[in-house]
């Protein structure tokens, strides 16, 4: 039986995480639960998966969290704070942890597992595409394993089972196109946040569902794989398949392709992150090609979605450049969700900022320098936005 730690238990990807192991309770069982400020949903978690050991991020939610489950014994162990999770991370005998907290703020909870000799089921992309000059190292020295779970990367992991090393040429990595993938580039000035949340196939996270309809998620997913899979950022290429059901492919030396197929269900990869080497059965629906209809795709639009060539240039400059790019990201997504500036100035923010990270950006970033960089960036967008009427050379950047 596997144990397994959850950070960001509460959310999409840790509740379909939890799914499975209700599902196979013979197979895996869970040592910690890390969630952000949900207390009721952890609760209710603590009391039907029993863990160890708990944290709430959200340090005033304690003593909710202490009353939710006094009268369990034996009780769990309960911590709080951005330490709690840390210490979540690395506890006990969890043969692997699944990292589904949002954004760099799952890096140093996943580096504190890393260095417990902890597996890593990698849903939180944010922690590679800004750590990863710091999490690879740190994964090689520790001789754990880093899991991809998210869906593009799990498909690429697959199809590279029995691939000679050397053996991989390209990835295609698809894309859905996200929530206006059929708008005219004319409507998006006006978008709001209730149309970027609506995604055309899958069912995710509000920051990550509004990095699909800005296409920074493929960008992010295009600088994850370079870390994953070791290729260059011109053999790693991104392509429309509104139909999500190819879920990437890879291309060989010999120029055999090969790709993995399946319907929109997040289960799967993080379910083989799980299993891995091995398959487990299962009674979930079964792709049928007939059902799933034609297949369809096209190339990006790079005008109409900035973020992808913001991503490919921040990759190729490495360095603590991703750090920037993911962080001035994440605050300009914040800001949008929190309807403070529009769609459109996303791209902006991000472009700004990485363009004034250029002569400052550190070639071998400690830990230390990855987590200056993402709060520079962070503070560079909420300075920004705070004149963006007034900074035409915002605009003026592309
Ligand atoms: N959802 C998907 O299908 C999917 C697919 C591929 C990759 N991913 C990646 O997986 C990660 C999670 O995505 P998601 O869609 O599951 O996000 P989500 O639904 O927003 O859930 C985020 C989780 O992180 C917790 N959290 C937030 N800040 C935290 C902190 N500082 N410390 C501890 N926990 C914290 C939240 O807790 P509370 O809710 O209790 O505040 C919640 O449990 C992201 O990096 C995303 O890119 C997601
Ligand atoms: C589910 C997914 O893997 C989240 O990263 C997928 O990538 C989301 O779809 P999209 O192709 O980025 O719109
Ligand atoms: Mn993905």
């Amino acid at each position: 039986m596997k144990a397994i730690t959850l950070l960001g238990s509460t959310g999409s990807i840790g509740t379909q995480t939890l799914d499975i192991v209700a599902q196979y309770p013979d197979k895996f069982r869970i040592v910690g639960l890390a969630a952000g400020n949900n207390v009721e949903m952890l609760a209710d978690q603590i009391r039907q998966f029993r863990p160890s050991i708990a944290a709430i991020a959200a340090e005033d939610k304690l003593p909710a969290l202490q009353a939710a489950i006094q009268d369990l014994n034996p009780q769990p162990i309960l911590v709080a704070g951005s330490a709690g999770v840390i210490e979540v991370a690395r506890y006990g005998d969890a043969e692997t942890v699944v990292t589904g907290i949002v954004g760099c703020a799952g890096l140093l909870p996943t580096i504190a597992a890393i260095e417990a000799g902890k597996d890593i089921a990698l849903a939180n992309k944010e922690t590679l595409i800004a750590g990863g000059p710091v999490v690879l190292p740190l994964v090689e020295k520790h001789g754990v394993k880093l899991l991809p779970a998210d869906s593009e990367h799990s498909a690429i992991f697959q199809c590279l089972q029995g691939v000679p090393q050397g053996g991989l040429r390209k990835i295609l990595l698809t894309a859905s196109g996200g929530a206006f993938r059929d708008w005219p580039v004319e409507k998006l000035p006006e978008v709001t946040v209730a149309d970027a949340l609506k995604h055309p196939n899958w069912s995710m996270g509000r920051k990550i569902t509004v990095d699909s309809a800005t296409l920074m998620n493929k960008g992010l997913e295009v600088i994850e794989a370079h870390f994953l899979f070791g290729l260059d950022y011109d053999n790693i290429e991104i392509v429309i398949h509104p139909q999500s059901i190819i879920h990437s492919l890879i291309e060989l030396q010999d120029t055999s392709v090969l790709a993995q197929l399946g319907w929109t269900d997040m289960r799967l990869p993080l379910l083989y992150a799980l299993s891995w080497p091995d398959r487990i059965y299962t009674d979930w629906e079964r792709l049928d090609l007939v059902k799933a209809g034609s297949f369809t795709f096209r190339e990006p639009d790079h005008q109409k979605y900035p973020c992808m060539q913001l991503a490919y240039a921040a990759g190729k400059a490495g360095g603590s450049m991703p750090a920037v790019l993911n962080a001035a990201n994440e605050q300009a997504v914040a800001l949008f969700l929190e309807e403070k500036i529009r769609f459109l100035d996303i791209p902006r923010c991000i472009e700004w900022v990485c363009d004034r990270h250029q002569n400052d950006n550190c070639t071998n970033p400690s830990l230390d320098d990855i987590l200056a960089a993402d709060q520079w960036a962070r503070q560079e967008v909420l300075t920004a936005t705070k004149n963006l009427a007034t900074s035409p050379q915002m605009i003026s950047l592309h």
